[in-house]
């Protein structure tokens, strides 16, 4: 990867703090087509925030496909990638994460869905066709997931999540990572640490479906300030439970926090499925989970009011916090 002059060896220095850590063995592991899964992704919902998906019927070839498509446009020169950036918020980007001085060793193309589709002009009709293909059956996994999710929780109706993505409104957001191997210049010499590819946060949406090619790098926090590493499966999803769900569970869901460390010897691709409410869509505890008196932990915001102020954040800042009732200690 061309390193830019903007951010400057010092910000990406400042990445260099990760001690290295071992592959975790127990993330909770749900085959939908299991009569207990149900129970087991809620408790995983409960205790991570996080699971994989096997068995989950996406065909490989529409994974390779979009795989070799993403790995074309990250192999463009520099200047041709360019031309689809720079990211406000959806476009190519290259190192800056967001709009508010996040940098990552990592590339990426943003996306917005309108009804189930990617209509941007900044990519080659085939890999629009791949996009398309791909999106389509992670969307109708992440509903199928929500709601065995709505059964597990016992509330009806079983799309009170599912219905959130399903909405022609709804507004979720495909992302494409290219993490390259992290040889630049001055980077693996000044100190053999681990580089951060994209830095510590929770997804702000309600479901984050990801799927990586075998390089590791993807970390999970269970809010310990202990970092365990997830290990790569590239025939699996990982599920994130992201900030929405968080508060439409009333917190029973936690959302959870992760990030990426770049990979010294093996490149990083992944493709993130965001599964977000429509705009309009006011983000509030469900009724059927409020059990006796119990009250609300969250002031009531729209979706979009939610987004806004996401934007207007740090990576690794909490942004429930601005929303709870009572701030945390
Ligand atoms: C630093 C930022 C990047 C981000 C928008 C934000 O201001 C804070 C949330 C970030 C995040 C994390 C999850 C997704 O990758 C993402 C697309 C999202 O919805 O929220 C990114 C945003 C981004 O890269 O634009
Ligand atoms: O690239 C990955 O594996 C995860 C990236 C991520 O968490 C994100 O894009 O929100
Ligand atoms: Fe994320």
């Amino acid at each position: 990867m061309v390193v830019l002059s903007n951010p400057g060896i010092e910000q990406l220095s400042s990445l260099r703090n990760c001690k290295p850590t071992t592959l975790f063995s127990g993330i909770p592991i749900i085959d939908p087509s299991k009569s207990d899964s149900k129970h087991l992704l809620v408790k995983a919902c409960e205790d991570f925030g996080f699971f994989k998906v096997v068995n989950h019927g996406i065909p490989m070839e529409s994974i390779s496909r979009l795989e070799s498509e993403a790995l074309s446009f990250f192999s463009l020169p520099l200047s041709e990638k360019q031309k689809a950036g720079p990211p406000n918020p959806f476009g190519y980007g290259n190192k800056i994460i967001g709009p508010n001085g996040d940098v990552g060793w990592v590339e990426y193309l943003l996306f917005t869905i309108n009804q189930e589709s990617i209509s941007q002009r900044f990519i080659s009709e085939d890999f629009r066709s791949a996009l398309n293909d791909y999106i389509s059956g992670v969307k109708k996994m992440a509903c199928e997931i929500l709601e065995m999710m709505a059964d597990g929780l016992r509330i009806q109706p079983r799309n009170v999540f599912s219905k959130l993505l399903m909405d022609e409104q709804s507004d979720s957001v495909f992302r494409l990572n290219h993490y390259p191997p992290c040889t630049g210049p001055g980077i693996h010499t000044l100190n053999s640490n681990n580089m951060i590819g994209f830095g510590e946060h929770t997804d702000p949406q309600i479901i984050s479906v990801l799927r990586s090619n075998n390089t590791s790098g993807l970390q999970i926090s269970l809010g310990d300030s202990k970092w365990i590493s997830v290990p790569p499966d590239q025939n699996s999803f990982f599920i994130n439970v992201g900030d929405s769900l968080q508060v439409m569970t009333n917190g029973r869901f936690k959302s959870v926090r992760h990030r990426v460390l770049a990979n010294s010897m093996k490149s990083r691709v992944s493709m993130i499925y965001f599964g977000g409410p429509p705009l309009r869509e006011k983000i509030a505890p469900l009724a059927p989970l409020m059990k006796g008196e119990e009250e609300s932990l969250y002031k009531e915001f729209t979706w979009f009011e939610y987004k806004t102020s996401a934007y207007n954040s740090r990576l690794a800042d909490n942004r429930l916090l601005l929303f709870q009732k009572i701030a945390a200690s």
